[in-house]
C-alpha cells in the first residue's frame, strides 16, 4: 500500500467529536487572554480579512474537517464560501452546524471573540446567520489529487483558506509541497490563501486514531509557498506553551502564513 493509501485509510478511523473535544473545547480552547492560542488564530484571521485586499467571488476551505471557526471574518467579503473535505463524516458534521441541527457543536464562544475582534458591533447571532448563507456547498477534496475538487468546480475561486490540513494530511515533505501545488491550480492569480497549520508536529489523536503528521518548520513552510510561486506578505508564529500539551498532540507551535499567488509563473 502507498504511503497516501495508508494516510487515507488510518483517516477512517477519525472521530470528528473527540477531535472536537481535544482542540476546541475548555480547557485547551480559552478565551480569557489574547495570549492564548485560541485567541490569536482568530486575531489572525480578523486581522488579515480587515485588512480589505482579501475579497471577491468565492472562497474555497481546504479541508475544513468539523470545524467553522476558521471562516468566521471571511463572510463579509465574499458571496460564496466553499467548505470541503477527505471524510463523510466530517461533511456531515458540517452541513449538521450549517442546517442548525440539535446536539451540533456549540460555536458560540468563537463567533462572539470574532465580533469583539472585529469591532464592529455585530451580534454574535447575525455573523452565525451571514455565515451559514455564505455557505453554498460541502464537497468531498483530496489534496493529493491534481485535480483536488475532481470536477466539481469550474472557475478557480478568489481566495482559498486552509487550516491543519496540508501536513496532518502528508506522509513527507515531498508530498506537502505537492499537495500544496495542487490546491494551488484551485486559486487565481493574484488570489490570496491564508493558511494556519502546526509546527513540528509528527501526530495527533481524534478517538481510535491516531494520524501521524509532517513535522514542518518555519522555513520548510515558507519555502514550498515561494517554491509553488507565492509571495509570502505575513508570517506569524506561536509557540505552544506546555501547558496545553496534554498528549492529543505532540505540537510545539502554531504558524500562520498570508500568501499571495503571483501574476506571472
Ligand atoms: C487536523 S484536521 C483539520 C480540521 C480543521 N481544518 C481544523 O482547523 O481543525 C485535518 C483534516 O484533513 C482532512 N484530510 C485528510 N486527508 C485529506 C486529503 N487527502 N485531502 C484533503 N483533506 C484531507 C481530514 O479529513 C481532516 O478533516
Ligand atoms: O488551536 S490549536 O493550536 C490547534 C487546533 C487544532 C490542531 C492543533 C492545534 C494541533 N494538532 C492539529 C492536528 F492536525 C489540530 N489548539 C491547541 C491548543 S488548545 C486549543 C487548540
Amino acid at each position: 500500500m502507498s504511503s497516501l493509501a495508508a494516510v487515507g485509510e488510518n483517516y477512517q478511523k477519525f472521530n470528528p467529536r473527540a477531535y472536537l473535544q481535544n482542540n476546541y473545547m475548555p480547557p485547551r480552547a480559552d478565551f480569557s487572554s489574547d495570549d492564548f492560542v485560541v485567541p490569536w488564530k482568530l486575531r489572525c484571521l480578523a486581522e488579515a480579512f480587515g485588512t480589505g485586499e482579501i475579497h471577491g467571488q468565492t472562497l474555497i476551505d481546504i479541508g475544513s474537517g468539523p470545524t467553522i471557526y476558521q471562516l468566521l471574518s471571511s463572510p463579509d467579503h465574499f458571496e460564496e464560501i466553499i467548505m470541503t473535505d477527505f471524510l463523510e463524516v466530517n461533511r456531515d458534521v458540517l452541513r449538521g452546524w450549517l442546517q442548525a441541527e440539535p446536539g451540533s457543536f456549540d460555536w458560540s464562544p468563537y463567533i462572539k471573540h470574532a465580533c469583539t475582534l472585529e469591532g464592529k458591533g455585530e451580534h454574535w447571532k447575525d455573523k452565525e446567520r451571514k455565515l451559514r448563507d455564505k455557505v453554498k456547498r460541502v464537497l468531498p477534496i483530496d489534496i493529493h489529487q491534481l485535480k483536488p475538487l475532481g470536477s466539481a468546480l469550474t472557475e478557480p475561486a478568489d481566495a482559498l483558506i486552509s487550516t491543519f490540513c496540508l501536513e496532518a494530511a502528508s506522509p513527507n515533505y515531498e508530498s506537502f509541497q505537492k499537495a500544496l501545488e495542487n490546491v494551488t491550480t484551485l486559486l487565481k492569480l493574484g488570489g490570496h490563501f491564508l493558511m494556519i497549520g502546526a509546527l513540528e508536529e509528527s501526530f495527533y489523536l481524534a478517538g481510535e486514531a491516531k494520524l501521524l503528521v509532517v513535522p514542518v518548520t518555519e522555513e520548510d513552510v515558507k519555502g514550498a509557498f515561494t517554491r509553488c510561486g507565492y509571495k509570502i506578505q505575513d508570517f506569524r508564529t506561536y509557540v505552544m506553551p506546555s501547558s496545553l500539551k496534554i498528549g492529543v498532540d505532540d505540537v510545539r507551535g502554531i504558524f500562520f502564513v498570508h500568501a499571495q499567488k503571483k501574476m506571472q509563473t
